[in-house]
């Protein structure tokens, strides 16, 4: 049906023009001052003739005031002018017997005459009757109390530059078409927001208690990204008094991930969220440069068989991650504190100004809120306060004391005048010795007592803790093995000697610093959303909700694609139950993203895999099925076929490509011999790169993680996927990339492992 052909046709086109007309003068109101408010208002209004009569141009001009909005408030009036709405539902209240027509943006806008909303903002709580309503009987919560009610309508539209194209009636029998169309579309290699085709389950996750922390297990392109972002946004909207945006902090896996996601957020209507990764962030804390060694380092040490002993050396970064590592830390740091407390009195010259017992108390006991050094430095505030408020009453007392006596000597009678003569020098001269101290130790002794206290970096007590083996072995010798011990120190040892560190430090550094130093205030996010959680290990969680001093965290996830999980989480109950045991846990099954055809292959690796996690279900939308291309000619045949296969995506209508390899070097030899046998222009994508949308992007396994892009071709010409744990998941999360097209380019179809499976769920090589 055209969407002419919709009876409500008229009336929708009438609603939108006004919906446009209105924003129109509200932004035009906003913007203008005073003198040429009227000018402007005349253009807008030009040509407008409203039926309404709270829209005439004299009740325009005294409401303009009332028109006027904040600058963030038309920034996404102006954002969203070409599409004001994209639902609307018919509710009919109980409590009042009104039918209430209501249409659902992702802003809001109020006739400011009559009250009414003309847009209601999609996170809302009377959204969630579009979200989760079936028609018929159904109900909302807002503001504690439960409304309800009767659902009559709920209607989606297409709405493309301002025009209305589609109309669509949504009841219990049809599928959501809407969503169908949706996710047809091709990517733009940008995360998009899905406000209009949000699922319940989705729903469930974005608005779900917000004054607790969620974990989300979230199946491959089910929409965790994606939710996580919408979650934010509704954050922000419900809680806008309380929070303002700079107080959020999300944590990516890269920079290159970060470019993807950062148009979504301003078209949520939400700006200045501080995007970083637990990198960056954590060299903000430590305020100190440090060379880090490349994340993917030693997953590719792994993958390429680098390492002598690669059990030990997946044992220690798992150790680094570990609850036992944390405890360690916690002992260590007892210790530390230990060192800090002052044995001797506080003294100026003779007088005892605090006792050594009372300052221990203080950095014990009322100060155990604060990072240890910080509360030397309270003391040190203290003691200096001390000696300000005792100087005067030292000074006196030793004035007294000595002119008391002079004063005696001075009118005994029975006494040798010579003797008295030496006496009374001898105690001018004391006096003045002892107010010359007092006056000079009252401006040093404090300094002084400070300097007999330790006073070292992060650095110089996470090296002595990890590298010197008897003080470690103090530790930990309870819980590892004298093995174990000797090959942790000297695996320390050498990364200290050649002064850096690797991506397991980042906890036990950030934790450290925040016991011992603490973070600076404006590092402290009051609110934590964290994508592809599972590569985060347990004490990474810990050490960010120490600093962070919160546990409003948003973690979303998904085992089977734990890339790291030699160092990374593998079950979600620790995170649950020991580290943000307030939180509340979801899950989500369905894939949005891919083809059923693509995702029935996808799960075969998943069965290989042996996780506890139930495979994916897509959403029903058919494509084709995987194929598999034998490469076997010389580098030159095989970019030919390439180039071909990609020419061919491209007439299919993909719009964004990619060529995963395992790993770089595999990427970096295709993008070489691209370059010498084809036209077509390519992007070897690096970790702070942003993507190119006009070129074949060329990108290894690893870094894919998180993206998608219309089609994937896999390709493995020197190095294979083999059947272990990180090498499954790598190719899993390759295959679940692609929106709608997925093939393969290898040497043999066991480089995939694809020998293993189903082969009813792939084509192998189609002629050409
Ligand atoms: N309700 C929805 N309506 C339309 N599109 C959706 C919906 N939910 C998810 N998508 C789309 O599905 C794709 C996958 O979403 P997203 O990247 O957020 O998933 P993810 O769970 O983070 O995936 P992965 O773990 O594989 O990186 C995106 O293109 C997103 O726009």
């Amino acid at each position: 049906m055209g969407v002419e052909q919709h009876p409500d046709y008229e009336k929708e086109i009438e609603w939108l023009d006004f919906t446009k007309q209105y924003m129109k003068i509200v932004i035009k109101a906003s913007e203008s001052n005073e003198e040429n408010f009227r000018e402007n208002l005349k253009g807008a209004l030009e040509g407008v003739d409203f039926k309404d009569s709270s829209f005439n141009y004299i009740n325009m001009l005294t409401n303009s005031n009332l028109l006027r909005r904040t600058n963030e408030e038309v920034r996404n009036l102006k954002r969203n002018e070409k599409k004001p709405y994209f639902a609307r539902i018919n509710f009919k209240r109980d409590e009042t017997g009104l039918e209430e027509i209501l249409y659902f943006g992702k802003v809001s806008l109020f006739d400011k005459e009559t009250q009414q909303p003309i847009i209601v903002d999609w996170r809302s709580q009377i959204a969630n009757l579009y979200y989760d309503g079936r028609l018929g009987e159904v109900s909302y919560k807002a503001e504690g109390e439960e409304y309800e009610g009767y659902l009559s309508l709920k209607r989606q539209y297409i709405i493309d530059d301002g025009e209305l194209e589609e109309i669509r009636d949504v009841d219990l029998t049809t599928t959501d078409e809407l969503l169908q169309k949706s996710l047809s579309e091709s990517a733009s290699n940008r995360l998009t927001d899905i406000v209009s085709t949000i699922q319940e389950e989705q729903n469930n996750i974005i608005r779900a208690d917000l004054n607790k922390p969620i974990i989300v297990q979230g199946a491959a392109g089910s929409g965790k990204t994606t939710i996580a972002l919408h979650r934010i946004s509704y954050f922000i909207y419900t809680y806008a008094e309380y929070f303002s945006p700079d107080q959020l902090m999300i944590l990516a896996p890269n920079r290159l991930f970060i470019d993807y996601i950062s148009e979504v957020l301003p078209e949520l209507g939400v700006d200045n969220i501080l995007q970083t990764t637990l990198v960056d962030f954590v060299k903000k804390c430590i305020s100190k440069p440090i060379k880090l060694l490349s994340p993917e380092m030693k997953l590719l040490g792994f993958i390429n068989g680098d390492f002598k002993d690669p059990d030990m050396v997946r044992w220690v970064a798992k150790f680094k991650g570990s609850f036992e590592f944390r405890d360690i830390l916690d002992h260590y740091s007892e210790d530390i504190l230990q060192t800090l407390l002052p044995e001797d009195d506080f003294f100026v010259s003779k007088f005892r100004l605090y006792k050594a017992r009372d300052l221990r108390h203080l950095i014990t006991h009322e100060y155990r809120y604060l990072p240890y050094y910080k509360r030397i430095e309270k003391v040190k505030k203290i003691l200096q306060n001390t000696v300000r408020l005792e100087k005067k009453k030292m000074l006196h007392k030793v004035t007294s004391f000595y002119d008391d006596k002079l004063d005696k000597v001075l009118f005994k009678t029975k006494i040798d005048p010579e003797k008295r003569r030496s006496y009374v020098i001898k105690a001018m001269d004391k006096k003045e010795a002892l107010i010359e101290e007092i006056t000079k130790q009252s401006r040093t002794a404090v300094n002084a007592y400070i300097k007999k206290l330790p006073n070292h970096d992060l650095f110089y007590y996470y090296k002595k803790l990890v590298t010197d083996q008897e003080l470690f072995a103090m530790y930990a010798s309870d819980l590892l093995t004298e093995e174990q011990i000797q090959f942790f120190c000297h695996y320390e040892t050498k990364l200290h000697l050649e002064k850096s560190y690797e991506q397991e430090d980042l906890a036990a550094l950030l934790y450290l610093q925040s016991k011992l130093f603490g973070i600076k205030k404006e590092l402290k996010a009051r609110n934590v959303v964290i994508d592809e959680a599972q590569d985060y290990s347990y004490f990474q969680l810990i050490a960010l909700k120490s600093a962070l001093e919160t546990d409003m965290f948003t973690i979303v996830g998904d085992l089977a694609q734990g890339i790291h999980s030699y160092r990374g989480i593998n079950d979600w109950t620790p995170v649950l139950e020991e580290i943000f045991p307030r939180a509340t846990y979801k899950t989500l099954q369905k894939s949005y993203r891919t083809t059923i055809e693509i995702m029935n292959a996808a799960n075969e690796l998943l069965k290989l895999l042996q996780l506890e996690l139930p495979l994916v279900e897509p959403v029903v939308r058919h494509g084709e099925q995987p194929v598999f291309h034998k490469i076997n000619g010389s580098e030159k045949n095989t970019i030919t076929d390439l180039t071909k296969e990609i020419e061919d995506l491209y007439a299919d209508g993909m719009k964004t490509i990619a060529i995963i390899g395992k790993t770089n070097k595999e990427c970096s030899k295709l993008a070489k011999a691209f370059k010498k046998y084809s036209e077509l222009p390519i992007q070897l994508l690096k970790e702070n790169e942003e993507i190119n949308k006009e070129e074949v992007v060329i990108v290894s396994s690893h870094l894919s993680k998180g993206l998608e892009f219309d089609a994937v071709i896999i390709y493995s010409n020197e190095e294979k996927f083999t059947e272990n744990e990180i090498e499954i998941k790598l190719l899993y999360v390759s295959m679940t990339r692609p929106l709608h097209r997925l093939l393969f380019f290898g040497t043999d179809l066991s480089n995939f492992i694809l020998h293993k499976v189903n082969r009813d769920l792939y084509i192998e090589n189609p002629p050409h």
